[in-house]
C-alpha cells in the first residue's frame, strides 16, 4: 500500500540490526513511530551509529528487521524502491562532478520520478529549489567550482528538489557559516511542517537540534539512550552520561534551550 499523501507519514523501525560485514552496528534497535510534519533530530557521541541508522533507512546498508512506512515495508527493497519514498544526503560532500548546480539538481529531480514531468515544470521545481536555499545566483557554476560550504548548499538542493516523503540529513550544514546553518535549519523545518513530511537530521550542535527539532533521538552504542522532546532528552544527566561532559541546560532569554558545557569528565 503506498503511503497516504493527505496524512502525515509515519515511520516505524522494529527490532532492526544493521551494521558492516559480520560487525553489528545496530542490533535489534525499536524507535516510537517517527511522524511527518516536524523535525526529528538524531544526536549522539562520534561513532554511535548514527550514519548507520540513517543508510539503514535509505537502503544503503544490509538490515534486518522491519522500517515501515505506513503500510509499506521498507526492509528488503532495492536501492531504487528505497529512493522512491525515502532520500538520503550524505555527510560526505558530492563528487566533484562535471554538471552545473542547476543541471544537477535537475538531473536529481528527474531520476526520483516515476512519472513523466514536463520539461518547464521540472526546469521550474528545480530553480525554486536554488531559490529557497539562496543560491539561484549559482545555477549555472559548476559544482566543481564551488566551495565546500556552497557544494553543501548544491547537494541539499538535490535533496529536496526530489520532494521525498523521508528525508535524511547527514549533518548537512557542517561546512556552512552560521548565517546558512541557520538558514537550512529554518528551510528544513518549513518543509517538514508544508509538505507534512518526515525529516530525519544528525546534528552534532545540541541547542541547535533542541531549538529545530519537535523530537530529539539520542544514539549511544548503536542504542537509543534517550528519546523525546528537546527539554525530556536533553539534560545534565544524558549528558554526563552520553557525551562524558559536565554541562548546564538552561533557557535563554528567548526560551531557547541552551547547553552550557563546564567540562568534559
Ligand atoms: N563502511 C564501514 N565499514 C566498517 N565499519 C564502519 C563503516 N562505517 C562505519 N563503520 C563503523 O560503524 C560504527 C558507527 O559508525 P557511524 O558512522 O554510524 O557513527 P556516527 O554516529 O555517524 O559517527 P560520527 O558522529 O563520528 O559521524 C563505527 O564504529 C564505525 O567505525
Amino acid at each position: 500500500m503506498a503511503p497516504n499523501p493527505l496524512a502525515a507519514p509515519r515511520l516505524v523501525i522494529d527490532a532492526l540490526s544493521a551494521g558492516y560485514g559480520k560487525r553489528r552496528i545496530l542490533d535489534g534497535l525499536s524507535l516510537p513511530a517517527i511522524e511527518g510534519g516536524g523535525v526529528t533530530a538524531l544526536i549522539g557521541p562520534n561513532a554511535a551509529g548514527k550514519t548507520t541508522l540513517l543508510r539503514a533507512l535509505a537502503g544503503l546498508v544490509p538490515a534486518k528487521g522491519s522500517i515501515r512506512l505506513d503500510g509499506t515495508e521498507l526492509t528488503g527493497l532495492s536501492v531504487a524502491g528505497h529512493a522512491r519514498f525515502v532520500t538520503y544526503m550524505p555527510q560526505a560532500l558530492p563528487q566533484r562532478v562535471a554538471l552545473t548546480v542547476f543541471e544537477a539538481t535537475l538531473s536529481a529531480l528527474m531520476s526520483a520520478r516515476d512519472e513523466t514531468i514536463s520539461t518547464p515544470e521540472a526546469h521550474a521545481r528545480a530553480l525554486a529549489a536554488l531559490e529557497r536555499l539562496g543560491i539561484a545566483d549559482l545555477a549555472l557554476r559548476g559544482l566543481d567550482e564551488l566551495s565546500g560550504g556552497q557544494r553543501q548548499l548544491a547537494s541539499l538542493a538535490q535533496s529536496i528538489v526530489r520532494e521525498p516523503t523521508v528525508l535524511l540529513l547527514d549533518e548537512p550544514t557542517s561546512a556552512l557559516d552560521i548565517h546558512h546553518q541557520l538558514r537550512v535549519m529554518q528551510l528544513v523545518e518549513e518543509l517538514a511542517r508544508e509538505r507534512a513530511i518526515i525529516v530525519v537530521i544528525v546534528l552534532h550542535d545540541i541547542a541547535q537540534a533542541a531549538r529545530y527539532a519537535r523530537r530529539i533521538v539520542v544514539l549511544e552504542n548503536g542504542a537509543i539512550a534517550a528519546d523525546g522532546t528537546p527539554h525530556e532528552a536533553i539534560t545534565p544527566q544524558m549528558l554526563a552520561r552520553v557525551y562524558r561532559v559536565e554541562a548546564r541546560v538552561e533557557a535563554c532569554s528567548r526560551g531557547f534551550l541552551q547547553v552550557i558545557v563546564d567540562r568534559a569528565v
